[in-house]
């Protein structure tokens, strides 16, 4: 039986934790199982339910106030990151096995552990030798991609995320309720983006040609290749919710090897039900 992994990712305060929170009530309220594992071992606080908690292995903290390592808080987190990747049987252990498993790992928002460091690819590394196939969902601030230069950097840090992990990846546009009218209007073009026209757009603002030519050449390459697309995320709203969650389990496959389950049989009536009581009940009261 095939187990099922979200990875959380993307900025700091982007709103992956909330983003976990949201989704385990939107899926607990369809029946569904699930469990969260906070992966950040700075993390303050969460309102989910944690099935597992790096920091029971390693915090951030103790690390910064080692006088051997005299780390600041970022070389903190790499510590503690490539200390869990030699760790994995804590994640083993803690993981346990269970029928249907269907895990949320909330990651840490330091975007050099998706472009450049191994950790997370040994993670997914890792989860996939313990059957499970993993779904990355990168989560972007809606609030920081309402203009086109910040949407082309927040459209390359998903996809070095993508080519980094190599997994099928959803990306998310957060806080969707915290948009105007207005910038949810103009929101719609970098939902389903057309690069060509948006580098049209802002081809006066580009000085320099050397420049001009390279942002055409990455507009370019997104468009071609349709490789990165957007879908929001408004927490209040729940068949957007719904729909996030479907194009997730569609791309990891969930549902297909689930074995039907009899609906639950209705009480039968019991035999020496009285109708003319039950009917006189009715029409006195
Ligand atoms: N209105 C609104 N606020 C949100 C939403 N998602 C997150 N926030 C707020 O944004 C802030 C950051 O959210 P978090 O979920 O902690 O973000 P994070 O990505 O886990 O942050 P780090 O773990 O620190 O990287 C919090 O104050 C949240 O309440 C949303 O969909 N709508
Ligand atoms: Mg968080």
């Amino acid at each position: 039986m095939p187990r099922f992994a979200q990875l959380v990712m993307g900025p700091a305060g982007s709103g992956k934790s909330t983003y976990c929170s949201t989704m385990v009530q939107h899926m607990e309220a369809m029946n569904r199982s699930v469990q969260v594992v906070n992966l950040d071992p700075a993390a303050e606080h969460f309102d989910y339910p944690v099935m597992a908690d790096i920091r029971e292995l390693i915090q951030v903290d103790d690390v910064m106030e080692d006088d051997s390592l005299r780390f600041g808080p970022n070389g903190g987190l790499v510590f503690c990151m490539e200390y869990f990747a030699n760790n994995f049987d804590w994640l083993e252990e803690s993981l346990g096995h269970v029928e249907d498993d269907y895990i949320l790992l909330d990651c840490p928002g330091q975007i050099e552990l998706y472009t450049h460091l191994p950790v997370m690819k040994q993670l997914v590394e890792q989860l996939q030798q313990w059957e499970f196939r993993v779904c990355g969902v990168f989560l972007v601030d809606s609030q920081f991609m309402v203009e086109s230069f910040k949407f082309i950097s927040g459209v390359m840090a998903a996809l070095s995320a993508m080519v980094s992990l190599e997994i099928p990846q959803v990306n998310i546009m957060t806080k969707m309720d915290l948009l105007s009218p207005k910038a949810k209007k103009e929101i719609e073009k970098y939902l389903d983006p057309d690069m060509y026209s948006m580098m049209e757009d802002n081809s006066d603002t580009i000085k320099s040609p050397k420049f001009k030519k390279l942002t055409k050449a990455i507009c370019g390459l997104i468009d071609d290749y349709s490789m990165v697309r957007f879908l929001p995320f408004d927490r209040t709203d729940e068949e957007g919710i719904n729909i996030v969650l479907q194009h997730i389990d569609f791309s990891i496959q969930y549902g297909e090897d689930l074995e039907f389950k009899e609906p639950k049989e209705v009480d039968e009536e019991p035999a020496n039900l009285n109708y003319d009581e039950l009917f006189q009940g009715k029409v006195d009261s």
